[in-house]
């Protein structure tokens, strides 16, 4: 599904690699927590996986396709069987609910038909119904989130990216959105999730990748937050970088098979991990340096109900609501932003445009006066 073989990134200017001759796989319906002090290249790892970034040396492959021989053009449509949510949620101010839903779909050039289905049965499963109409700063952060989630899911994708998605709520909302993403798993598809939130990784016990000044120092099954350094996942580096993903995704990719949110295989990460090895190479074991994460295992165990189905957790995160919003206090978006009337946050770039910002685009394509449509269903 996603497989790094010797990935070293260097940005310009650096001396030092953020990412450091990195090699990783994760299969088909694992849930990853990447964890790691602040600037340890968690979220140079998602965005190499999005081609957002290039790796400097070495290979990425995703979804059978190794990212190297994408174009620049063709970006947007790899990107479609990806969906990605943040911590600032990153909603389009003035349109409401249905719109920041359906907009994606919209650009991909999905049917009125096909938008009028998902869009309704998306907002169901995170938990929105009835809340089609409201506008971003109509709602709680939790709920915010979980619209940025139904846009990042809303065509199906088989990896979903999270970076920090419960990095500016409460406790209680976070454990909702976390259910969520656990349910959206359970559903087949792959999650990777940088957090730095040690009570939501040692409640859930999935597959945890721990960075630590660009490399791996733990790639552990069933665990939680801090551990000792192990390498229990396996990994067979490929000796031949131009060598092809060793599995049958290629031809699942190739031919556009998406999986389905509520309807594809289901099975947990634990069962699709690999078999425990126990490298002879792990690592020697990291200090984890990272800021004191404010979701502790204490809060999160206070924070019940926790895995709940999210139809019952949606009332406790409504009831949360205020709670959230003095958890807003320390939110970084500005307000301002989020009224209806005001521009959209043009600072992304002034030179995009919102499809090219959202990755939906090619920067430089076609605009909206040309008549060459780059933008078009993928399958
Ligand atoms: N665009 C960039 N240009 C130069 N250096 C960068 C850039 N992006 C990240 N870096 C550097 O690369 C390293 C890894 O950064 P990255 O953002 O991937 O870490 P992180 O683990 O996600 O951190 P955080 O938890 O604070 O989000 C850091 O040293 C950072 O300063």
């Amino acid at each position: 599904m996603i497989r790094f073989d010797s990935v070293t990134k260097t940005y310009p200017g650096q001396s030092k690699p953020a990412l450091d001759d990195l090699g990783v796989e994760i299969l088909r319906g694992e849930f990853v927590f990447l964890v790691g002090a602040s600037g340890s290249g968690k979220s140079s790892f998602l965005r190499l996986i999005l081609k957002e970034e290039k790796p400097s040396k070495g290979s990425i492959h995703v979804l059978g396709q190794d990212l190297g021989t994408i174009s620049t053009r063709k970006v947007p449509y790899f990107r479609r069987s990806l969906g990605v949510v943040f911590q600032d949620f990153r909603l389009l101010p003035n349109k409401t609910v249905y719109e920041n839903v359906a907009f994606t779909l919209r650009v991909i050039g999905k049917s009125r038909g096909f938008i009028q289905s998902a869009v309704p049965e998306t907002l169901k499963l995170v938990g929105l119904e009835g809340k089609e109409k409201r506008m971003p700063h109509e709602l709680s952060g939790g709920e915010q989130q979980r619209v940025a989630i139904a846009r990042a899911i809303v065509n199906k994708p088989q990896i979903l990216l999270a970076d920090e998605p419960t990095g500016n709520l409460d406790p209680v909302t976070s454990a909702g959105i976390m259910t969520l993403l656990e349910r959206i798993n359970a559903g087949g598809t792959t999650i990777i999730m940088a957090t730095h939130e040690a009570g939501i990784v040692d409640q859930m016990q999935r597959r945890v990748i721990e960075l630590s000044s660009g490399a791996i120092v733990r790639d552990q099954r069933d665990a939680g937050y801090d551990g000792q350094t192990v390498r229990d996942v396996e990994y067979e580096p490929v000796i031949d970088p131009a060598t092809p993903m060793p599995d049958s995704e290629a031809a699942a990719a190739a031919a556009g098979a998406t999986a389905t949110v509520a309807t594809a295989a289901s099975g947990s990460a634990a069962t699709t991990a690999a078999t425990a090895a126990q490298t002879d190479a792990a690592p020697e074991p990291a200090t984890i340096t990272a800021a004191a994460p404010k979701v502790t295992p204490e809060v999160m165990r206070d924070a019940a109900p926790l895995y709940v189905e999210p139809e019952a957790t949606d009332e406790v995160t409504d009831a949360a609501a205020e709670i959230t919003a003095a958890a807003t206090g320390q939110i970084q978006v500005d307000p301002e932003q989020l009224k209806p009337g005001e521009k959209p946050a043009e600072a992304a770039s002034e030179h995009l445009t919102l499809a090219e910002r959202l990755g939906l685009r090619a920067p430089g394509g076609p605009r909206r006066d040309d008549t060459d449509q780059e933008v078009g269903p993928t399958s």
